[in-house]
């Protein structure tokens, strides 16, 4: 090793060594700046994060501020509005005080001037002589009961001119036409129903105007059709009760016996009122029975039936009921009963007879003889017809439900002939005991057993005279009386009815459809009348079509809800009328000649 130091070499550690700490120092000189700069930046962050706070801060402040004075305004432009409305207020106020008080003093000045009138008249009538006033008073009675007489007399004319022209539509054959308005009921009010060119729909627009015209008003639908009249044989109004209504339809029953066909239909769309017309209203309580005075057409008539049969003599006429339904389209038997005795609805057929007349094979009948019977048939099977709630009618029937009552009478007239034949055999018995007829009386008798007619003894002797054996029985006679309640035409839009019910509306609107085919054949006198379109049609072919006097109820709703539906009803009443048919035809001359 050597024993000195060289310098330079000292030297040049420690320049080394300086050189080490210089670049130690200026890593270190680096690091601080690098620190510094970071510092410098953080610090700028956080002056910048410090300013934009308080700009912020500040912005809400402005924005606050702004909104205060908004409202401040609004407020303040609130305040002035309201005391300028109270102005106003305040002067309407002393304009209607001012018209008041004018109103006041003329009602003040018309009425001192109205004391002054009567008080005039009142001296005038005392300063009247009185036996002026007794002339007047006699020329103001001749006058009411010259009024009185001239009413009746228009009542008489009238009556007079229907039975003349119920004469003449007999002779051409006429279906006679009656309308019946009902009345506006509680279901005829919907709230918040629309309304038609500011009508509402539960305006009356359908009027009957007289005994025998409806008034329609058109005018307020968007339909072109303007106000119309129709014209019926006779029209019953809201106020008609049942019973007036039945009086129009009783000479009918009277032709029945005197040996005509009758079919009593009523017609009209659902909810107008052919239930109610043709069977009754029930009370509220459907299980309780109809009152008298809601008794409809089939009650009264059968009652009348019934008085009138009682008049003739005792066994000469019997009477047999069918009730038959036609439900979508099908024949139901509603007196046909099952093993246990209960009426069941038994599906039948619809034939036509070698003569081209209808008829239902194996239809039920039953031997009714009593009104009371009747009905209590009818009320058992009233159950079995369908009925189902719609929009328009909440018990909507959905058949049409026909009642038959066939009257047979022994002709010409039962009793007469077993009183004949009795009064005959007790003659033969007093003859055969001691011969004392008179000497014209055995001539005449000769005479009758010599000719084949025999016709009865008109000597004037007071002797009993045998009378004569009748030598043909004549069959007897049988006359239809068809009460017809038909289902309702509607429209499904308004009715709201889906599923089954739909199909029984189809069904119900097909069968109303053929039957005014049929009616417009006839009235046009084709040579084809399409009966067999529909069961309903086909079943009553002869009624429509045949020899019996047919007439027809029209059932209306009044109101403007159901306008296009009435009008529709009118329009088929209308051309019901204009078919002429052959004239009604007894089934035996020989009642007439009684
Ligand atoms: N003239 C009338 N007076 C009082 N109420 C009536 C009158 N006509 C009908 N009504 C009432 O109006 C409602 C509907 O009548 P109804 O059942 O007879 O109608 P409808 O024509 O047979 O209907 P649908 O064809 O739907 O069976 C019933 O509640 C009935 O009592």
């Amino acid at each position: 090793m050597p024993l000195f130091i060289n310098r330079d070499q000292i030297f040049a550690h420690q320049v080394h060594l300086l050189e080490h700490k210089l670049r130690s120092k200026e890593e270190r000189i680096l690091e601080l700046e690098t620190e510094n700069a970071l510092l410098h930046l953080r610090l700028a962050e956080c002056l910048g994060k410090l300013r934009h706070e308080r700009k912020e801060e500040i912005y809400v402040q402005r924005q606050k501020h702004l909104q205060q004075r908004k409202v401040q305004k609004s407020t303040h432009a609130a305040l002035s509005k309201l005391l300028s409305d109270v102005q106003m207020l305040k002067q309407d106020l002393r304009d209607v005080f001012a018209i008041y008080v004018g109103f006041a003093k003329e009602l003040e000045e018309q009425s001192k001037q109205l004391f002054e009138c009567v008080g005039t008249a009142r001296n005038a009538v005392q300063d009247f002589q009185s036996d002026d006033l007794q002339k007047l008073r006699v020329q103001v009675t001749a006058l009411e009961r010259s009024l009185q007489e001239e009413k009746e007399r228009c009542r008489e004319e009238r009556v007079r001119r229907r039975l003349l022209h119920n004469t003449l539509v007999e002779l051409r054959g006429n279906i006679r036409v009656h309308c019946r308005v009902r009345p506006i009921l509680h279901f005829d009010h919907i709230p918040g129903s629309p309304t038609t060119n500011g009508s509402s729909s539960c305006e009356a627009v359908v009027q009957a105007i007289n005994d025998d015209s409806v008034f329609v008003n058109c005018t307020k639908t968007s339909s072109p059709v303007m106000n119309k009249i129709f014209e019926f044989e006779r029209v019953h109004g809201p106020e008609d009760s049942q019973e007036t209504v039945f009086e129009e339809v009783k000479p009918l029953l009277t032709s029945l016996l005197d040996g005509y066909n009758v079919c009593i239909m009523a017609y009209g769309q659902t909810g107008s009122g052919k239930t109610h017309t043709m069977i009754g209203s029930r009370s509220e309580d459907p299980t309780a029975a109809v009152q008298d005075s809601q008794q409809g057409i089939i009650p009264k008539a059968a009652n009348e039936l019934f008085k009138l049969i009682s008049e003739k003599p005792a066994d000469s006429h019997t009477v047999e009921m069918s009730v038959v339904e036609v439900y979508n389209n099908e024949v139901l038997d509603l007196l046909a009963r099952d093993e246990d005795g209960a009426t069941v609805g038994v599906k039948r057929e619809v034939i036509t007879t070698s003569t081209g007349t209808s008829e239902v094979p194996c239809l039920t009948y039953e031997l009714v003889r009593s009104s009371a019977e009747v009905m209590q048939l009818i009320n058992s099977v009233l159950k079995l017809r369908s009925h189902s709630p719609t929009l328009v009618h909440m018990d909507s029937s959905r058949s049409h439900f026909i009642v038959t009552l066939t009257v047979t009478s022994k002709s010409p007239d039962a009793l007469a002939l077993a009183r004949r034949l009795q009064n005959a055999r007790q003659d033969v018995q007093r003859v055969s005991q001691k011969e004392w007829w008179s000497p014209r009386c055995r001539r005449a008798a000769s005479s009758r057993s010599s000719s084949p007619a025999s016709s009865p003894c008109h000597s004037p002797c007071h002797s009993p005279c045998p009378s004569p054996r009748p030598s043909i029985t004549q069959p007897p006679i049988k006359t239809k009386l068809q009460l017809v309640d038909l289902a309702g035409s509607e429209c499904v839009g308004m009715s709201g009815v889906t599923g089954a019910a739909l199909w029984e509306s189809s069904c119900i609107n097909r069968s109303l459809s053929a039957l005014s085919d049929v009616l417009g054949a006839l009235a046009e006198r084709r040579p084809h009348v399409p009966y067999r379109n529909s069961k309903l049609t086909h079943l009553l072919q002869d009624a429509i079509g045949g020899d019996a006097k047919l007439l027809i109820m029209l059932c209306v709703s009044p109101t403007q809800r159901f306008l296009t539906e009435s009008l529709q009803s009118l329009g088929f009443g209308a051309r019901a009328r204009q078919v002429q048919r052959e004239p009604p035809h007894r089934k035996n001359t020989a009642l007439k000649m009684k």
